[in-house]
């Protein structure tokens, strides 16, 4: 995807005369990152000012929003950014969003769960929705701060609250699932001509695997089983695969020994969804990836699996398809856990 955000953005500044371009152009649109000036919020927002998808880039913090800005703003790509910094400015931040990305919040140290983190961020949360329900009710959501198993039904209960919930324009990204399970598979494997080889760009992009559940711990659930393309794993490096992939955020934490947890394989992340949401957006057909959305595929409310996203936002939860006797334990494993994260959402957005 990079590559080609590269290649757009560079094409955007080339010398072909406007007036011929812009009828092939897609409509331009407004994102705005709430959390702009974060580990996550300053890559991604970066990585958002490249995307040719977005005319105008909406940046947002309680504090350091005019450097960033300024810095960004530097970038020579036909992205307009604006920054605004305080609570008092957030409706001018968001009004007109197409799409609103969520990165703030703080992040773990080693030892937490992402479910220490709830006291602080599930208020920041809310108190972000608060505001998106108020200045952009339409504008797509995708929520990056963790715990995320909680934090979208918090969002989701803000909305329905205002009256402005649609359970298509909300989205849990975890798309940073997706990556390191792509990542370890292609790591792992050898399938020589297929594509993968551990190796280059080119063979991770063959790479595919969904990831189903949440996002915490066995929550994460990858399904090797429908990795693309096939190989001849053991059960025993199955069970490691899924389990570094469980475990990435934590191996991040850890490495990072106090200063944060991942921001840029989340910005990468982030990028890779909040682009698959505008292209859904505009038109493009059969744009699918993994997200954690409201769904009944199981019995939990919320489940993150394949979604299908067009001109509304999620146009179709897909299935689970079929899983291996080992994913279906870690499926019924999860439930619990994935519930109850769930509820604690629920409870407080309704509570406070
Ligand atoms: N979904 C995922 O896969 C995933 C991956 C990595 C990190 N995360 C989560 O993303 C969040 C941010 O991580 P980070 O490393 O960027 O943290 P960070 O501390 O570097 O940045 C967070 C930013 O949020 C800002 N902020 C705090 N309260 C705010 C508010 N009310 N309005 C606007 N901005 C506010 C802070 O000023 C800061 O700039 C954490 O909760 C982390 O756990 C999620
Ligand atoms: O691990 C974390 O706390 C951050 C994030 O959820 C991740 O998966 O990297």
């Amino acid at each position: 995807m990079m590559r080609s955000i590269l290649k757009n953005a560079s094409r955007s500044l080339s010398s072909v005369p406007r007036r011929k371009y812009s009828s092939v152009l897609p409509p331009g649109r407004k994102v705005v990152v709430l959390g702009a000036a974060g580990g996550i919020g300053q890559p991604l927002s970066l990585l958002m000012k490249l995307n040719p998808l977005v005319s105008s880039l909406s940046l947002y913090d309680i504090a350091g929003t005019p450097g960033v800005v300024a810095d960004i703003s530097h970038v020579s790509t036909r992205t307009e950014v604006v920054g605004y910094m305080g609570e008092e400015n957030l409706g001018k931040a968001l009004e007109g969003a197409d799409l609103v990305i969520i990165p703030a919040g703080v992040p773990r140290k080693p030892g937490m769960t992402r479910d220490d983190l709830f006291n602080i961020n599930a208020g920041i949360v809310k108190g972000l929705c608060t505001a998106i329900a108020k200045y952009c009710p339409h504008a797509l959501v995708n929520v990056i701060s963790n715990p995320v198993n909680s934090t979208v039904p918090i969002a989701s209960e803000v909305f329905k609250k205002a009256g402005t919930y649609d359970e298509r324009r909300l989205f849990g990204v975890t798309t940073l699932d997706v990556v390191r399970a792509k990542t370890f598979y292609a790591g792992k494997t050898k399938v020589g001509d297929a594509g993968i080889s551990g190796g280059s760009i080119n063979s991770y992009k063959a790479v595919n695997v969904p990831v189903v559940g949440g996002h915490a711990g066995i929550t994460i659930l990858p399904l090797f089983s429908q990795a693309t393309p096939k190989a001849n794993l053991s059960d025993e490096e199955i069970i490691a695969l899924t389990k570094r992939t469980q475990d990435g955020g934590t191996e991040v934490v850890e490495a990072k020994a106090g200063k944060g947890s991942a921001t840029l394989s989340m910005a990468y992340a982030g990028a890779i969804f909040a682009d698959a949401c505008l292209q859904g957006l505009n038109g493009v057909p059969n744009v699918v990836k993994c997200s954690f959305v409201q769904s009944n595929i199981t019995e939990l409310p919320f489940f993150a699996s394949k979604v299908r996203l067009g001109k509304n936002g999620v146009e179709e939860v897909l299935g689970l398809g079929p899983v291996s006797d080992y994913e279906k334990q870690g499926l019924q494993a999860l439930i619990p856990e994935l519930k109850s994260s769930i509820e604690k959402g629920i409870k407080f957005a309704n509570q406070s």
